[in-house]
């Protein structure tokens, strides 16, 4: 079948879910993997599987589902890629179908038609398969709206119903957000959104699963905890001669809510997914990969290198510690992945951070790492706000730095005190090593993203480590 390779090119290129921006890359096979049923006339609804290659020689898997219409859709215009007569469909307008309802309610109505579904049989190599959690009947009357937010994958809101995550990059094998969200579900945790289904095919090329997409619950009364945050911090720069614990939006009691949320989801991770201990030689070789992050970002940010001394330092006392546990965790937390609901916080994005390889983002690791994205994202929300906040965002540079500053240490502190009372645990010894190793892994991490995808945004790590310096 022909794609038009240079428009399709394009449309990747400019995408906010592309996560290869700033690399040289060219475009590789495209592979039409499925095709949705019960299409109208005139409409041809398709998932394909694009290689990006890059000049390093590895590649990654993109998904595109794709709208083949035979006249022009002025409504959704800002979705089209292009224009071209494709081998098996014939000449078509080619859209982004996730902007296209009428595409969207082919893949709810397939999400509805099919019932829960044991493991799929090996002759059902190469058809897409849509899979079912038992107790919730899907609203197939809804209308799909695309997020506009900025994410690594795609999600399509079907009404007040039900949200389904379309993964762009997709890696033959389990997705952690898939399998985590079902374990949660199945054991009743109150912390997440339940998983309703998943949408998988048996690769017929490497004959593995490849997980898709994923349809869980709408958490209707959400906030997101990011914004909660940014409005907090706003209403104590409103107030001058007040201190972050006087103003009416004071977080730190939602930080220590936050907490236990997150120490009892890891006690429900810890108790479905296997626990391990990491001796002294495996903490040697977590110190190497942070060292190993840190040599890589050192290339792209050349602006850490007068932190790099202490970073290394940082890392290394990992190699004193005799031994620590590992299980399942987050591996990406941050405010942004977190949503106030009326029935208290939960936890979303089980994905793990998108920059790494599956097989990494499977592995167990410590919980702190997770305690320590939650720290990282209380230092950005101030940060942010004095940053963009322009002549209201509370005075003088000096002045919103060391209010700014107050915020983050009032909600750190009390993140981490629910946290550690949660746990039965200090924050001394082992754990003030961990935390602190992984803290500074994250600002590592952000100073790539953001030097990659926001730079202005690359002063915040960046101001982090001068402070702490
Ligand atoms: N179940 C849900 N109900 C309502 N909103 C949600 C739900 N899950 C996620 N969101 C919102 O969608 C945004 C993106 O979801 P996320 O899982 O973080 O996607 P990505 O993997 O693309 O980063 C979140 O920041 C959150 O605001
Ligand atoms: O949500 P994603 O899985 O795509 O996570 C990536 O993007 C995040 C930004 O949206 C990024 O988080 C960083 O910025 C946040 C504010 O926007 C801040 O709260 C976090 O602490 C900070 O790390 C995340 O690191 C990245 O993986």
């Amino acid at each position: 079948m022909s794609h038009n390779r240079t428009e399709i090119k394009a449309w990747i290129d400019q995408a906010r879910w592309f996560g290869g921006k700033g690399r040289d890359w060219e475009l590789g096979a495209v592979r039409r993997v499925g095709r949705l049923p019960d299409a109208p006339e005139g409409l041809h609804v398709t998932i394909e599987l694009a290689e990006v290659a890059y000049a390093d020689g590895t590649s990654d898997l993109y998904q595109l589902p794709l709208a083949f219409y035979a006249e022009p859709q002025e409504r959704i215009a800002h979705a089209l890629i292009g224009e071209w007569e494709d081998d098996e469909l014939g000449p078509a307008f080619v859209y982004d179908a996730l902007h296209d309802r009428a595409s969207m309610a082919l893949w709810l109505a397939a999400f509805a038609r099919h019932g829960i579904a044991p493991a799929p049989p090996s002759d059902l190599r190469g058809e897409l398969m849509f899979h079912r959690l038992p107790g919730h009947d899907l609203d197939i009357e809804t209308h799909s709206t695309l997020f506009s937010g900025e994410q690594s994958n795609s999600s399509v809101a079907f009404g007040e119903d039900a949200l389904m995550k379309v993964f762009r990059k997709v890696t033959p094998g389990v997705n952690p957000d898939i399998a985590i969200h079902q374990v949660l579900t199945e054991a009743g945790s109150t912390h997440v959104a339940a998983l309703y289904g998943w949408l998988d095919l048996v690769d017929e090329d490497t004959n593995t699963t490849i997980q898709l997409a994923m349809l869980q619950q709408f958490l209707r009364t959400a906030s997101d905890g990011w914004d909660l945050a940014l409005a907090s911090v706003r209403n104590l720069f409103a107030e001058a001669d007040l201190h972050a614990e006087e103003v009416g939006g004071d977080f730190a009691g939602e930080a220590a809510r936050l907490a236990v949320a997150l120490a009892e989801v890891h006690a429900d991770l810890a108790e479905h997914f296997p626990v391990e201990r990491r001796e002294a030689d495996a903490l040697g070789e977590l110190a190497a990969a942070m060292e190993g992050r840190l040599g890589a970002a050192l290339d792209v940010v050349p602006a850490l290198a007068p932190h790099e001394a202490r970073l290394r330092e940082t890392f290394g006392r990992l190699r004193d510690l005799d031994a620590v546990e590992v299980q399942q965790v987050h591996g990406d937390l941050h405010l942004g992945q977190t949503l106030r609901t009326v029935k208290g916080w939960k936890i979303v994005d089980f994905e793990g951070e998108p920059a790494k390889p599956l097989a990494e983002r499977l592995r167990p690791d410590s919980v702190w790492r997770d305690v320590a994205g939650m720290v990282r994202s209380f230092d950005y929300a101030p940060r942010v706000v004095a940053m963009t906040g322009g002549a209201d965002a509370g005075g003088e540079a000096e002045q919103r730095a060391y209010r700014a500053a107050e915020w983050a240490a009032r909600n750190r502190a009390a993140f981490l005190a629910a946290y550690t009372a949660q746990r039965g645990e200090e924050l001394d010894g082992a754990n003030g090593v961990l935390l602190d190793a992984y803290l500074a892994d994250k600002v590592v991490y952000e100073a790539v993203y953001e030097a990659r995808n926001r730079p202005g945004w690359l002063a915040i790590p960046l101001a982090a480590l001068e402070e702490t310096s």
